[in-house]
């Protein structure tokens, strides 16, 4: 029952006219899977509730066969690295630690152990003195894997972890979260297409509170192919394009472009590529924005 199986699920906040999330249905399986949406889709709304930080209006979860609202017994089984985490910035990397294993209710005779192992597994031994608010960026996202990880939980749900990272950073977080994967689920979160494509081919897209798709990468950049083009044109006429067509990328050379962009049809002058998973997921969420403008 190594699942999250969502159904239905709906929160719609106090005084807001739209609901955060819209009829979710999902089920995640072992593995990584990652959630992309941009800013304001629902996916921290997801998490919390997934976490049992937040309360869903409608809908159902079940977390590892555990229905959601049994919350002491579901948060035994998550470990959760919020948007922003930070925490007791006085203390060291190895205090917080067992501050973080002792509220967990691990048993002071693993504590010590729990956390060498911990340090080792997010390359965080050499920092267990040192105190959180001296460590960088990238440093104190893997110690915020470390405490997700203090109960050894099934499921690890991380909310936009690499934003911020500088890209050697950014690497070794990811190749970390994929490590976990190799035995849990883990879940992440994040409107960084290379995220994704670094570490996942099992996806989910949420728009505006809706589940747009779900399934692989392949999947959805198959349902851009045709859709994707790139074109060599006076400097001139960029705007004129710029003004008809989602651009996705663009190089300008003295008085010419080079352009690639999405259309719904085939452009004369034009050659058709193959997508990239980024101009895979614009074209979803295009394809969305111009299904609502007809409707
Ligand atoms: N506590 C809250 N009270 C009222 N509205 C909220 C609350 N939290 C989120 N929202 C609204 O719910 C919608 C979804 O927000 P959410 O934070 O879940 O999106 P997100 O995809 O995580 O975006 P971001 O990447 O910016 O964090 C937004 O319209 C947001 O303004």
């Amino acid at each position: 029952m190594n699942t999250i199986q969502i159904d239905h699920l709906s929160k719609r906040y106090r005084g807001q006219s739209r609901p955060a999330l819209n009829d979710v249905s999902l089920t995640i399986s072992a593995g990584m899977f990652g959630l992309l949406g941009k800013n304001g889709a629902g996916k921290s709304t997801l998490m919390r509730i997934l976490t049992t930080l937040d309360q869903a209006t409608t809908g159902t979860v079940q977390l590892c066969g555990i229905p959601i609202t049994q919350r002491a017994a579901v948060r035994n089984q998550v470990g959760y690295l919020p948007q922003n985490f930070g925490f007791y910035p006085n203390m060291t990397v190895r205090d917080a630690l067992t501050y973080l294993a002792i509220l967990a209710h691990v048993p002071p005779r693993s504590q010590h152990r729990r956390i060498n192992a911990l340090l080792a597994q997010v390359n965080l031994t050499d920092q267990a003195c040192t105190k959180v608010k001296a460590l960088s960026g990238g440093m104190r996202q893997r110690l915020g894997i470390a405490q997700a990880l203090v109960n050894q939980p099934k499921v690890l749900i991380v909310d936009e972890p690499t934003a911020g990272l500088d890209p050697e950073e950014r690497i070794r977080f990811r190749n970390l979260l994929t490590e976990f994967a190799q035995d849990r689920i883990v879940l992440l979160s994040t409107h960084i297409v290379s995220d994704i494509e670094a570490t996942t081919n099992r996806i989910g897209v949420l728009n505006q509170g809706r589940l747009l798709f779900t399934g692989t990468t392949a999947q959805l950049q198959a349902q851009a192919t045709g859709h994707v083009f790139t074109r060599t044109l006076p400097l001139a006429e960029l705007s004129d394009y710029k003004s008809r067509y989602e651009i996705s990328e663009q190089v300008v050379q003295g008085n010419t472009a080079h352009i690639r962009f999405l259309a719904t049809a085939g452009i004369p002058g034009a050659n058709v590529v193959a997508p990239t998973l980024e101009e895979a997921y614009l074209y979803l969420q295009s394809r969305q924005t111009r299904q609502e403008v007809r409707q």
